[in-house]
Order: C-alpha cells, then structure tokens, then sequence
C-alpha cells in the first residue's frame, strides 16, 4: 500500500547536475512523491528507484498543462535553464524562449493549482562591481543569461502567486550521470591529465557549490515551505585561479600548466561579472545549511569519480 505522501514534487530539468542531485537525495524522503521531468529520454542512472520521469519540455504549454493536471504538485523545483552563458549571449530569443517565457509557463501552472514554485536563479544576475551579495542587492546583470535570470526572478515575485522562493547560487561544481555540461573543477582535472596548458582568470572571485549542497538547501526550503528570496551557495570566496591550483594540488597534477590570465583575455562571448560571491547568512540562519568548503567539496568530488571509474571498468 502507498503511503500517503506529503509532498508531490516535480522537478524540471531534472536530467541536469543539479537535477539529478535533487533526485538522488528526495527519494531518501518516504514522505515526498517524485516526479522529474526532462528534455527528452531520462538519463538519470536506471539502478535509481522510487521516483518517476516523465518526458516534459518547460516550454510546451500542453506539456507542462498535462503533467500538472496529472501530477498535481505541492511543490515545483523549476531546474531547466539553457545553462551556457555564451550561447545565450549569441542565440538571445532562444534564452528568453528557454529562461524567461518557460518559467512564465510554469509560474502560471503553479498559480493555477496554488503549488510551491522554487525557482533556481544566479550570481549572474550582478553585475560584479561590488559582490559578495545579500538577499537585498539589486541585480544589474552584464550579460543576457543574467539578464533572463533576473526577468524570471521578476515574473514571479510581481504576480499573484504567494507560495514562492528564489534561490541564488553560483559556480556549481559536481559529477552526475551523462552529464550535458561540464564545469570548473572537471575541466582542469581533464585539462591537467592531458598535459594542457590552460588560461585560468584570477579576477574573478566567486563562492563556488557543491551540487550535492545547493540540492541540499533547495530541499530544506521545500520541507519548510520557505518563501521568498535564498541566497545558497558555497562558503568561500576564491577566484578561479585559486580554485584550478587547488584542483591540482588535490589531484597531485603540475600546476605548472595554470596561467594566470586576466578576464579581459578570454574569449567570452558572455560578459563575466568579475566580483560576485553570495553572503549565505540568512540561509545558514533560517535554514540550517551547512554547505562544504571547496576543498572538502573537491574530496566529495573525487571519490565519485573514483566509484564512477570503477562502475566503467
Ligand atoms: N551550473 C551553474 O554553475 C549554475 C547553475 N544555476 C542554475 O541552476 C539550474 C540548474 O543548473 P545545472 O543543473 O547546473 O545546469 P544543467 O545544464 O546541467 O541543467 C539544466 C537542465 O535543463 C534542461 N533543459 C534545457 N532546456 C529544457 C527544456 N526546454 N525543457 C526541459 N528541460 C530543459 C537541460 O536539458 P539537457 O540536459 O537535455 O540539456 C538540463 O538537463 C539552472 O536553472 C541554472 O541556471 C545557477 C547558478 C550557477
Ligand atoms: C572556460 C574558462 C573559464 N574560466 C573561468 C571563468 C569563470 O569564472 C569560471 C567558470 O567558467 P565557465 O565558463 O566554465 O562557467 P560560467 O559560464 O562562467 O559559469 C556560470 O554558469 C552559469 C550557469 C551560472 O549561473 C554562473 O553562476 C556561473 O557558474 O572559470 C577561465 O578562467 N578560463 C577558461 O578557459
């Protein structure tokens, strides 16, 4: 017999890093009925039990009509995003069709049936002048990925729906099954183990997040049901540079083939804020989170990748 479950809680985007985290760690919840949702077939790992995927895209008003008359959410953790900053600086009408339009849709659902709506946003939002940043601060975001997070961000806390949260987070670092995109701390480790030299910014300051962590924060807010802005995100403030010495360090790579570079060299299409980093204080006041520091992060990290080596070999 099915017990009788608090919370039914539908995640979008559900295939992504952080995505898969919020699965692995809702289905240790008896009281919470899953259901992730997609761009596509699922690609979370098929030995994992207890939840159910269904195939939605966050743009598809019918999709996302359907799978909430179904489902019938409490609570809607809206992780899909188109997630590449530079993609979104050069293809803008799709990022606004994937970040802006889509999260209307689903805003509209949640008010429909008066669910939760947990909207995962970013440090880019800022515009990096003078981070690290409260809850409070006024975004100016420098590049359009930003700038649709913040229109998002805006949709929601002017309409009507009461039962929202928006949850800022930066530089989410992590391993998860067939991933769609990399991120920091992989791409040294693989650059590294090429024998690459990489151009590694040192201006920039960030407070890097374990995936695990943020799932972890976003989770107590849907337990809690609370509402209105979080900051959560890791606890230090490094610049990349410092993180890619440290991943080599951990890894025991030659830390010789990081080159300190400053941002105005890469080729980013997407303007990166230099100077962001979120002040976490509320979260760890209000929510009891206790995220890691990137060097115990980078330890998390490392045994899974050990563990997935070992599943391939
Ligand atoms: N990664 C980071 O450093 C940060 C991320 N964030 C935010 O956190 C959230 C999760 O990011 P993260 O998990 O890292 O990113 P990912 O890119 O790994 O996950 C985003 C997911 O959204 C899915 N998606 C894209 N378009 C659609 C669509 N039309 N319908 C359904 N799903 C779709 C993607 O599908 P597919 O896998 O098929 O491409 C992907 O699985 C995002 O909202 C992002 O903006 C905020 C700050 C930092
Ligand atoms: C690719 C690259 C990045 N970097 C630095 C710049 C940047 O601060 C950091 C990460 O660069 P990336 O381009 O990989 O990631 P980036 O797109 O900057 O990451 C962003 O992703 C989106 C989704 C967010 O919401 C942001 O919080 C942020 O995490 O590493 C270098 O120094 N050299 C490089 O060659």
């Amino acid at each position: 017999m099915n017990m009788p479950t608090n919370y039914r809680i539908l995640i979008t985007g559900a295939n992504g890093l952080l995505g898969q985290k919020l699965v692995r760690q809702l289905i240790r919840h008896a009281d919470c009925e899953i259901l992730a949702t997609g761009k596509g077939r699922s690609r979370l790992p098929s030995v994992w039990s207890g939840f159910r995927y269904m195939e939605m895209d966050h743009t598809s008003p019918k999709a996302i009509g359907e799978i909430f008359r179904q489902f019938q959410p409490t609570t809607v953790i809206h992780a899909g995003a188109m997630t590449q900053v530079d993609d979104c600086e050069v293809n803008q009408a799709e990022c606004y069709k994937q970040n802006v339009e889509a999260t209307s849709l689903i805003l509209k659902a949640c008010q429909s049936i008066d669910a939760h709506l947990i909207f995962v946003s970013t440090d880019f939002i800022f515009g990096g002048e003078d981070g690290p940043y409260t809850e409070e601060a006024t975004g100016n975001p420098v590049n359009y990925y930003g700038s649709s997070k913040l229109l998002a961000e805006k949709a929601i806390m002017n309409s009507s729906l009461s039962k929202w949260s928006i949850v800022r987070t930066v530089l989410v670092y992590g391993i998860s099954h067939d991933m769609s995109r990399s991120n920091l701390i992989l791409w040294v480790k693989s650059s590294l183990e090429a024998g690459k030299t990489i151009q590694v910014v040192d201006d920039q300051f960030r407070s890097p997040t374990l995936a695990e962590d943020l799932a972890d924060g976003i989770i107590k807010i849907a337990m809690v049901k609370a509402y209105g802005i979080f900051n959560v995100s890791g606890p230090d403030r490094i610049t990349p540079y410092q993180m890619a010495v440290l991943t080599a360090k951990y890894f025991g790579l030659d830390q010789s083939c990081i080159v300190n570079v400053p941002s105005s060299s890469l080729e980013h299409k997407g303007k990166r804020p230099l100077k962001t980093g979120l002040i976490i204080d509320k979260a760890i006041r209000e929510l009891d989170f206790r995220p890691k520091s990137f060097t115990e992060g980078i330890g998390i990290l490392a045994k899974q990748l050990k563990l997935a080596h070992s599943y391939k070999n």
